[in-house]
């Protein structure tokens, strides 16, 4: 089994008298910048004048823009959305970097050479594996969400003891750190969003809802079926494996799993796996995600709109409003958002 790194190996004064500089606040960023101020740590945020920033403040941390907040710190940790991050480096971190520790949540950037760190900076990457808001949540409640730590480049020699301090500053190693490469975390990471995590699975769960509703069963049953369960099945997953959530269901369900399961993720469909994961490890991913987002995200608003739209999200939008422990916050953040990229 792979090493597992938890809270008793930090150097937990690594980041004593050291600022850090946390540039976003968006789903990682305030995640990584409360938890590590609440860890002791002497943090500031950088930002562009706007909603993040205002947030920032109420929050009761220290803001400033991108420049100001780099030029002071001794570690930056870039958490702009992937995109964003190559103009940003460029024009607002680079030239305010002299010896700063660089820091990613994602190797993309990194790995795919469109910023290219000077030899003069350690460059690492500590990448909760898990949604920000969550790696929020958990702090809070006394927890963690795992996470993988890397290290580029290591002009200091410290550039791994710097990551553990961070990772447990923000909660990750209550819950583990396991030590990967930029290349490893990139492609996996990408590998498992597309393929698992997000598309595989919103996928499976509207072809689910189609199924029942173009057969005529009631979508309000569907949605309950095959998407607001799918929480409390992955719940017990997320305890105890796939045993764990085996012993809560019938054995009528589990013998469903065992003879439905594989017609459904099928050979056709793993071969359809490896064949994402070979556009990821070639670069065709990130080519075309990069080409998309220079021509303002033709396709990715289209898809944004009709996804928004389709019957699963507007029955689903009813339905949540009747269930006052559902965090409706989600429902009015993707108004915003579609009615932005309309
Ligand atoms: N989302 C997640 O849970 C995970 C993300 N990661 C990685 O973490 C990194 C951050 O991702 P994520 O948290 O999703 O990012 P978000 O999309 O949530 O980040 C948005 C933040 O970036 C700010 N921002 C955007 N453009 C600029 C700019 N030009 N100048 C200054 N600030 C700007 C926004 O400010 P404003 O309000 O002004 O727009 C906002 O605070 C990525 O590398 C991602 O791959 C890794 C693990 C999980
Ligand atoms: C699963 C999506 C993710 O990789 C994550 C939350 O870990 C992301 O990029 O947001
Ligand atoms: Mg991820
Ligand atoms: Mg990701």
């Amino acid at each position: 089994m792979a090493k597992m790194y938890y809270n008793g190996d930090a150097n937990e004064n690594y980041l004593n008298g050291k600022k850090v500089a946390v540039i976003g606040y968006g789903s990682q960023g305030h995640a990584h910048a409360l938890n590590m101020k609440e860890s002791g740590v002497d943090v500031v945020v950088g930002l562009r004048k706007g909603k993040s920033w205002d947030k920032a403040v109420n929050d009761g941390l220290e803001v400033y823009s991108v420049g100001e907040a780099t030029a002071q710190a001794d570690v930056v940790m870039i958490l702009l959305p992937d995109e964003m991050q190559p103009k940003v480096y460029k024009e607002e971190i680079e030239p305010n970097l002299t010896n700063q520790a660089l820091m990613f949540a994602h190797g993309f950037n990194v790995h795919f050479n469109q910023i290219v760190p000077p030899n003069t900076c350690d460059v690492l990457l500590v990448a909760p594996k898990g949604p920000g808001h969550l790696v929020r949540r958990t702090y809070q409640e006394g927890a963690g969400v795992p996470a993988l730590f890397a290290v580029y480049q290591d002009v200091t020699g410290e550039a791994r003891e710097l990551a553990l301090a961070y990772a447990k500053a923000i909660g990750s190693l209550r819950a583990g750190g396991l030590e990967t490469t930029f290349k490893e975390e990139t492609e996996t990471d990408l590998f498992g969003e597309q393929a698992v995590l997000c598309g595989g699975l919103t996928s499976l769960v509207k072809a689910g809802f189609e199924t029942l509703t173009e057969a005529g069963y009631q979508p309000e049953l569907a949605y309950f079926e095959c998407l607001h369960e799918l929480k409390l099945i992955v719940d017990l997953m997320y305890e105890g494996g796939l045993e764990g959530m085996r012993y809560s269901i019938s054995d009528t369900a589990q013998w469903g799993d065992f003879v439905s399961g594989p017609r459904v993720v099928d050979d056709r469909v793993k071969q359809e796996m490896k064949a994402i994961l070979k556009d990821i490890q070639e670069g065709q991913f990130a080519k075309g995600w990069i080409l998309e987002n220079q021509a303002n995200r033709p396709v990715f608003n289209a898809v944004n709109r009709r996804e928004s739209e389709h019957q699963i999200e507007q029955v689903g939008r009813e339905l949540r409003k009747m269930m006052p422990f559902v965090n409706r916050a989600k429902d009015k953040q993707k108004e915003v958002v579609v009615s932005a990229t309309n």
